[in-house]
């Protein structure tokens, strides 16, 4: 509300009026304390000039009194004969005798114009007491023309000892000569107990001081203040009072400033002073003060009272004259606004009714939209949430479409219709507590058509609200992600499952391997890892086939499915290679019924088409965290291990042991010194004679490697030959043999027989990658000037089962060079007849395995007959291996075989020895 102007000037007004008579208040007040004040204090310099008067004149008398005594004294002294001048005893009679003192409290000496004392009134000896250095002796001696009389400065007496001042007189001859002086040491106690019983109050001080400044005496502290220099005190004119002493007295809370008066005592040097304290002027000024404070405390009440009501009720009368003008105020606003009201709601009706209109047609529009859209909408309402939930109200074509329900099957029913065996509770739960809270949600799952088939779908549920806020429906918006779900299903199954037989693959198996080991550090459980490899699998894939081999593989892996608890795991890694997980162990008996029942299932035949196999497995089992917790290695170890059981014999299980890694890494340092040796020199090439049977001649010489290892001595083949393989060093070892086996061939043909043929061991892994270095080969034997048949290329069965166009077309190049071709360790595996022709093999090397055991009509007599004449039949040569007895060499001729090999004619030997053995061109037959 705004304040009018003459309120304001009304105000202003009373304020400046309670001001001013404040103002006045404190200006009167402070007048009359002030006026008080130095009326008291007038009132004390009175009393203390009235006071000194008194006071002088009492002292003066007394004075006054003595010195008539010294004068009379003096003018006796002076009349005195000459001669009685001088003597002691006639002035000392005339200052004892008794007319000559008036009164008693006083006595007299005198001293002679020399300053030494003469005699004194009373028995005090002051005789040839020097006083020539008193003030009074030296003012009479020095002015002779003053005869008046004089006060000396107060001082201790010389021979009294008591606090004295002294009255004087000069003493002269009538002649006018100086004789000396005659004083009365005046007793200043004396003076200063008449001041105190002189005092009318204990604040009046009164002193009676030397012209020099020393105070004579004193009350009160006489004792303290004689022979003191009163002179700032004593001189000092009264002051006359102002505000600044007024002000010093209350800050000095009373000790104030005296009213003080002196006079000068006539004739004499001293000076009375009395100092009067005005009486309890201070206590009157508080007191003044105090009351004056109360009177100003009531008129500033007053004033503010009186100003108050003033106001306030000029106030009141404002207020209710602005009320009245406000409220006069607010029914015009309240007019106004209500007319603007109406205007408003006019047009927000109007507005409402387009809205409407708009309205009606965006809800005809949604509803074609709804019923065309692609996605399936429900709607249901929001309740109930218990007894299948709440209703459908609402779906559209697509719905339909998709569910096979028409909205007449679906209205009035719950969302449940939809669900089934495979819809997903937990979400389903998820959704329900969502819809109980009304919120929003997304969610995934199966849902089934009318006809039963189910499909992925990916909803939205949203609720709808009325305008406060009430949840009053729920719309679903739904679309099948079926083919989604399937394309990711397939995604994931690639990545992680074996497309042949189901398994988990290499990469889920060492996924769930880690999980359960780190299961297994914090439960403290025990694992066993089982690695299995197929025997004689590679052999059922070439030989029936890869089709064949894949349908091993399946039911290898349903088999061992079957073998194993839910709580165990099977993976397929690779190739024929499959691994077991067991969890959950209390003890070793149950892997080893896990192993023996896979061993067992994988020995009953399989029926692959139209094929019945018989095949085996090798099982290495390595234990966590006995071995290792480490899967890497665990793996390796179970690895290990299974190549034990495979070099064992195959078709058992085998626990890893520390040894096998010993092994493992002994093979590992083998296979690191193997890549150095042939740069080092430490390969050698050894012969081994091969003789026709016929006629015991030596016509040809297998080469044999030995490898002289610096630390180890010599290494076997069989021992380093598969490592080098392996590891791929089998490539340069095979071409350094051939090269030493063509230059030695070339030599002896050139030496002794030009027939003379050398074989080399050529293995299966020389085939693959780059190959056979055919030209290189070529060019070696050019570069020796002999030709290609001296070589004798030893393959393996194995070779002949791996049998690919490239390995096939390698073997021919060599052929084509004029080599010769020999099937080595013939009878011991799948030879197939047919690649013998097809590769144009010239010799078969029957394995020492059926020459051993030779003996006349026994099995393997029979089996080398066989092998024999069928070779004949094919047009190939025939080498024994492995002959060690005359006997074995007989049965062997007898039954036609063309060449022996054997310990039975040699050892293999160092190239040196056996070119002895072909210089002695001794027959070696028995
Ligand atoms: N018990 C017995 N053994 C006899 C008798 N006569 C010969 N032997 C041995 O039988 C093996 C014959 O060679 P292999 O079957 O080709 O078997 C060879 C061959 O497969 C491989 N090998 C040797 N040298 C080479 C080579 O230069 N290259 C390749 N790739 N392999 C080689 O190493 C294997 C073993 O060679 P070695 O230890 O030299 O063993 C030789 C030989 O010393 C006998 O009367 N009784």
């Amino acid at each position: 509300m705004r304040v009018p102007y003459q309120y304001r000037m009304y105000k202003r007004r009373v304020f400046y009026a309670c001001g001013f008579v404040i103002a006045i208040s404190l200006s009167l007040v402070a007048w009359k304390i002030f006026s008080s004040y130095i009326d008291r204090e007038n009132i004390a310099r009175e009393q203390s000039r009235t006071f000194v008067h008194a006071i002088e004149a009492h002292v003066f008398h007394s004075l006054q009194l003595i010195d008539l005594s010294l004068l009379g004294f003096s003018n006796a002294l002076g009349l005195l004969p000459p001669a009685e001048q001088v003597s002691v005893d006639a002035i000392k009679r005339l200052l004892s005798s008794n007319g000559s003192l008036a009164r008693s409290d006083y006595w007299v000496l005198f001293i002679d114009a020399n300053g030494r004392g003469v005699a004194a009134s009373n028995d005090l000896s002051v005789a040839g007491t020097d006083y020539s250095d008193r003030d009074y002796f030296r003012v009479h001696k020095a002015n002779g023309a003053a005869k008046a009389a004089y006060v000396g400065e107060p001082d201790f007496g010389r021979v009294s000892r008591k606090r004295v001042f002294f009255l004087s007189r000069r003493v002269e001859d009538a002649a006018g000569r100086f004789l000396g002086v005659i004083a009365a040491p005046i007793e200043a106690s004396r003076i200063a107990s008449m001041f105190r019983h002189a005092r009318f109050r204990d604040d009046v001080v009164i002193k009676l001081v030397h012209e020099n400044g020393k105070t004579i005496a004193s009350a009160p502290s006489f004792e303290e203040n004689f022979t003191k220099d009163a002179r700032h005190a004593s001189h000092r004119g009264p002051e006359k009072p102002t505000m600044s002493t007024i002000y010093s007295a209350l800050v000095s809370h009373g000790a104030g400033k005296p009213a003080s008066a002196s006079r000068p005592i006539d004739g004499l040097p001293l000076i009375v002073t009395v100092e009067v304290f005005p009486e309890g002027n201070y206590q009157a000024l508080i007191t003044d003060i105090k009351a004056g404070g109360l009177i100003i405390l009531v008129v500033i009440a007053l004033a503010v009272t009186t100003a108050h009501f003033a106001i306030t009720s000029v106030d009141a009368v404002t207020r209710s004259r602005a009320a009245i003008l406000k409220a006069e105020r607010d029914v015009e606003i309240r007019v106004t606004q209500r007319t603007a009201n109406l205007h408003d709601a006019n047009r927000r009706l109007q507005d409402e009714v387009e809205e409407r209109k708009e309205a009606a047609e965006r809800l005809t529009l949604f509803e074609k939209c709804l019923a065309q859209l692609s996605d399936m909408v429900m709607i249901t309402e929001s309740y109930p949430l218990t007894s299948g939930g709440p209703r459908i109200i609402f779906v559209n074509n697509a719905f339909e479409r998709q569910t096979g329900y028409d909205s007449d099957d679906v209205l009035g029913r719950t969302p449940r219709i939809l669900q089934g065996p495979r819809t997903d509770r937990a979400e389903l739960s998820r959704i329900r507590d969502c819809v109980a809270r009304h919120e929003a949600l997304k969610a995934e799952l199966i849902n089934y058509r009318k006809d039963g088939s189910e499909y992925w779908v990916e909803m939205e549920i949203v609720p709808v609200r009325d305008k406060n806020g009430e949840c009053t429906q729920f719309v679903s918006i739904q679309r099948d992600i079926t083919d989604r779900k399937s394309a990711l299903d397939l995604i994931w199954k690639q990545a992680n499952i074996d497309s042949l037989t189901g398994l988990p693959n290499r990469q889920m198996f060492t996924a769930h391997f880690g999980h359960q080991i780190k299961s297994v550090a914090r439960s403290g459980g025990r694992l066993a890892l089982m690695f299995l490899d197929l025997d004689s699998f590679k052999e059922i894939n070439d030989v029936y086939g890869h089709d064949t081999g894949d349908l091993l593989l399946q039911e290898a892996g349903n088999r061992l499915k079957a073998c194993i608890r839910d709580c165990d795991f099977v993976g397929r890694i690779g190739g024929d290679e499959f691994t077991i997980l067991l969890t959950d162990l209390a003890s070793n008996s149950g892997i080893e019924r896990v192993a023996q029942e896979i061993l067992a299932v994988m020995s009953r035949p399989f029926q692959l088409h139209q094929h019945t196999v018989f095949i085996s497995a090798s099982i290495g089992v390595t234990l966590c965290p006995d071995d290792s917790s480490v899967p890497g290695d665990l793996f390796k170890n179970a690895d290990q291990a299974m190549y034990v059981a495979k070099s064992r014999g195959r078709n058992q299980y085998v626990y890893f042991d520390q040894q096998m890694q010993e092994q493992a890494q002994t093979k590992m340092r083998t296979a690191s010194d193997l890549r150095t040796a042939l740069s080092r020199g430490e390969f050698e090439l050894y012969y081994q004679p091969i003789v026709n049977l016929a006629n015991g001649h030596v016509e040809k010489a297998e080469a044999l490697i030995r490898w002289k290892h610096p630390e180890k001595g010599m290494i076997s083949p069989a021992t380093f030959i598969p490592l080098a393989e392996d590891t791929g060093t089998i490539v340069s070892i095979g071409d350094w043999v051939f090269g030493e086996a063509a230059r030695t061939v070339a030599a002896w043909r050139s030496r002794y027989r030009p027939d003379f043929q050398v074989s080399i061991n050529v293995s299966p892994v020389q085939f693959k990658n780059s190959g056979i270095p055919h030209k290189k080969w070529v060019a070696t034997l050019e570069s020796l000037g002999t030709t290609g048949d001296g070589i004798v290329v030893e393959i393996t069965e194995r070779l002949l089962l791996d049998v690919e166009d490239s390995v096939r077309r390698q073997l021919l190049m060599l052929r084509e060079a004029g080599m010769k071709m020999s099937l080595d360790d013939f009878g011991t595996g799948y030879s197939s007849l047919s690649y013998l022709k097809k590769l144009n093999i010239d010799f078969i090397k029957i394995d020492q395995s059926f020459v051993s055991a030779l003996a006349m009509d026994s099995e393997d007599m029979i089996l080398c007959e066989a092998m024999i004449a069928m070779a004949h039949k094919l047009g190939l040569k025939v080498v024994a291996e492995g002959i060690e007895t005359a006997a074995q060499c007989s049965l062997l001729r007898t039954i036609g075989c063309d060449f022996g090999q054997g310990y039975h004619f040699s050892k293999p030997v160092r190239a040196s020895l056996f070119e002895e053995l072909l210089q002695s061109h001794s027959a070696l037959m028995a």
